[in-house]
């Protein structure tokens, strides 16, 4: 459920009707709804209820700072993959106790950052980076609190780009690896191993995938805690998945009894790190119909948002639902929404039915609030889409559109060193 529905024949954003915002803050345009993200954080969080856990909700499917204070408002943490990840959650007002951090490549400043923050801990990808951890802790005179993340080999049965437990995959350490680490973990002294961590992918529509990655986890937990390791924190990562189309994820309720039933006998915080099922749905990007076009075998309606705004369609061939905002009664036909960067690459959909569109109007791109603006780069030279956060009846812009003083910001003329 978001707060994204047709009333009267126009598409509003809980109270505000979405070509309005379009008129007044241009296009592109990502809208989030407040309404939606605060229900997604609820229904997700509840769904815990009576487990001793932490929600830590993934920065990287929407960094914007209003979004992590809002969510950090209702007791979310944070789950963190660089230092400016970290930098933004600190500036949220996210408690750096609710601050997890996971990544195969963190940087030796990136660990004294969050040394020096005092993250709730570390989940640790290679030996390497355990040995990193320790020597930078010990040079503060610091003990950092870790867990490692375990590739447990599952197949969570989605996109082969975002698979991430599978033994082919760079993230984390197999079973026996991550035995040995934690050995090693165990007699180091700059670090605490205090949990274990595992996240197999993103866009989950299964419970079994989960479930089969902590019975694995929990085999493990007690060979753990024969090698005399306190395990506190058992970290299941995010990864459950949205409706973009027809696809019928489980309900967070139904992923919470499941997870409590398998975790009864553990005496362990739970924690996890979900992205886009809180902001996904509670997201849209508007954009405007620039021109239509058909050649001998498409039509083409052309945007003004494009691959550098959204880029899930041209990276994964990922479906976003995409409707008029203010729709009406004409003929449909198969088009391919394009948007003006040079690159066949560059779609919102493909053979897409939908009716005639017309220059001038606005068109809606549904589920983007999760990997949409986080994902968009310059690309082209174009300026970056402004973000606003709706309340009801109050709008605020929450990241002001880029302008082209912005994009040469932090370049230098070599010529004349302007
Ligand atoms: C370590 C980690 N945690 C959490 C997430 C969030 O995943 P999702 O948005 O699918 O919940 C991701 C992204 O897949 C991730 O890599
Ligand atoms: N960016 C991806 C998800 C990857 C999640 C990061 N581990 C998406 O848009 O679906």
């Amino acid at each position: 459920m978001h707060h994204f529905v047709y009333k009267d024949g126009r598409l509003q954003a809980e109270e505000f009707d979405v070509a309005e915002l379009a008129a007044t803050y241009g296009t592109p345009l990502y809208i989030y709804s407040t309404a939606t993200l605060r229900r997604h954080y609820h229904a997700f969080d509840s769904a815990f209820e009576g487990l001793d856990h932490l929600t830590c909700f993934s920065a990287k499917a929407n960094s914007n700072l209003s979004v992590l204070r809002l969510l950090g408002d209702m007791g979310a943490g944070v789950d963190i993959v660089s230092g400016g990840e970290l930098y933004r959650a600190l500036k949220a007002g996210i408690a750096p106790e609710k601050i997890v951090y996971s990544g195969v490549g963190k940087q030796r400043h990136e660990i004294e950052q969050a040394l020096e923050a005092d993250i709730l801990m570390f989940n640790c990808e290679s030996v390497p980076e355990l040995e990193l951890i320790n020597e930078v802790a010990q040079e503060k005179g610091l003990v950092a609190r870790i867990s490692l993340r375990i590739n447990p080999d599952v197949d969570p049965q989605t996109h082969p780009y975002i698979s991430t437990g599978l033994k082919k995959n760079k993230f984390g350490l197999n079973l026996e690896q991550s035995e040995e680490a934690y050995r090693l973990a165990r007699d180091l002294p700059g670090v605490d191993p205090i949990g274990m961590d595992c996240h197999i992918g993103s866009q989950l529509t299964s419970i079994e995938p989960f479930l089969e990655a902590l019975e694995r986890l929990k085999r493990f937990y007690a060979k753990l805690q024969d090698m005399g390791l306190a395990i506190r924190y058992l970290d299941l990562g995010g990864g459950l998945g949205i409706t973009y189309d027809e696809e019928t994820p489980p309900h967070p309720q139904q992923l919470g009894e499941a997870l409590a039933e398998s975790l009864k006998d553990l005496d362990v915080t739970l924690i996890l790190e979900p992205g886009r099922v809180i902001a996904g749905n509670a997201g849209i990007m508007v954009s405007k119909v620039l021109y239509t076009k058909t050649s001998e075998a498409k039509h083409f309606t052309v945007v003004d948002a494009a691959m550098n705004d959204l880029v899930r369609p041209s990276l994964y061939g990922a479906y976003h639902r995409l409707a008029e905002v203010t729709p009406q009664k004409r003929q449909e036909l198969p088009m391919d929404i394009v948007g003006p960067i040079c690159e066949t690459g560059d779609f919102l959909a493909q053979d897409r039915t939908l009716p005639e569109l017309a220059p001038g109007e606005c068109i809606a791109a549904f589920s983007a609030g999760a990997y949409g603006f986080t994902m968009a780069s310059q690309y082209n030279s174009r300026p970056r889409a402004a973000e606003i956060l709706v309340d009801g009846d109050q709008a605020r812009i929450v990241r002001r559109r880029e302008t082209y003083e912005d994009l040469i910001a932090l370049e230098t003329d070599a010529l004349t060193g302007k």
